[in-house]
């Protein structure tokens, strides 16, 4: 297995052809979770993905299942959890933006254990990739995240900080789990909003353990420090639809770069790639060609 991304994946619920969530009348299901996000998109690119989490075992957990397996998403590490439910969200196209509504309180992976991420851990795979979400779920998710990313080899951690889903604790729990990672994805804005960086030099400064922290800043550029210096790529001009599930198209784009052993540059640039793609679909997805196809024509 070259990557088992780990973290809750709920379905989401979006009104078909653009319109409001509540003028609606027809809606599209689709699975929707940060990590797995990353997990089908590097297999899309052509890598060896794994996802691992818990879902209900209910019709919508099968939903979640069947369509990630059909993208090359290994999930066979899945437990189902026949007490607590898949969760849901739905998206709401307004003219501001998408905003999301979360309902995910007592779900499945909200319960995922220490016992959850010893299994886990013990699959051998070149890396194991996590994100900030998961910490937010609960008080238990919040240790289980710490024991994955302490208790793996090299880890690739998205702060993907999401405010409706913390009380406060946001800043000091996302540091410390981005410190003891070995790869790091942060947003400029969204490291502002909890630490109160300025610019990708002084989330550096603040963040000065990870050997790889990659500093997204939208439409302008990303910037990366790396053991062979500072790296800075700018954004691609894209008509974007919807935002969501950007991040993690970047993260899949530079990941499998960093797993083909791509120069920095070109990894910064799949990681733009990827997130374009997904920008102009209204899903959190894209279907994107083999990584080496898209490394011929950049
Ligand atoms: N307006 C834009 N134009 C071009 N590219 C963009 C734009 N917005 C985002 N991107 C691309 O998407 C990537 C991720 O964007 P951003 O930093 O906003 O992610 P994020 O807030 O972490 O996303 P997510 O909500 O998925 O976690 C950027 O690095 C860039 O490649
Ligand atoms: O917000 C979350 O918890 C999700 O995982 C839903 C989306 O898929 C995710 O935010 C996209 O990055």
């Amino acid at each position: 297995m070259d990557v088992l991304a780990v973290g809750e994946t709920m379905v989401v619920v979006t009104p078909e052809a653009g319109g409001r969530l509540a003028s609606g009348s027809r809606y599209l299901l689709r699975p929707g979770g940060a990590e797995s996000n990353v997990a089908a998109l590097l297999a899309r690119l052509g890598h060896k993905a794994a996802w691992a989490s818990a879902l209900g075992a209910d019709p919508l957990g099968d939903l979640v299942l069947d369509d990630l397996g059909r993208h090359g998403v290994d999930v066979s590490l899945v437990r189902r959890d026949g007490q607590r439910p898949t969760a849901v969200y739905f998206k709401d196209p307004t003219p501001a933006g998408t905003r999301v509504y979360y309902y995910r309180g007592g779900s499945a992976a909200s319960a995922i254990s220490l016992a959850d991420i010893a299994h886990w851990s013990a699959q051998p795979a070149r890396l194991v990739h996590v994100s900030g979400i998961t910490a937010a779920l609960s008080e238990q998710t919040r240790e289980a995240t710490r024991a994955l990313v302490r208790g793996s080899g090299l880890v690739s951690f998205d702060v993907n900080h999401r405010p409706q889903l913390w009380h406060g604790d946001a800043p000091e729990v996302l540091l410390d789990l981005a410190q003891d990672s070995d790869i790091v994805f942060v947003g400029r804005d969204e490291a502002e909003a909890l630490w109160g960086t300025t610019d990708a030099e002084s989330v550096r400064a603040l963040l000065d353990r990870p050997r790889y922290l990659v500093v997204k800043d939208a439409a302008i550029e990303a910037v990366s420090f790396t053991p062979t210096g500072v790296h800075r790529v700018p954004s691609a001009e894209v008509d974007v639809v919807d935002v969501v599930g950007a991040g993690d198209a970047f993260a899949a784009g530079w990941l499998s770069g960093f797993l083909d052993d791509r120069d920095e540059t070109t990894r910064l640039r799949l990681g733009h790639y990827a997130a374009a793609r997904v920008l102009e679909s209204p899903s959190d997805f894209a279907d994107l060609p083999p990584a080496t196809e898209i490394v011929a024509g950049l």
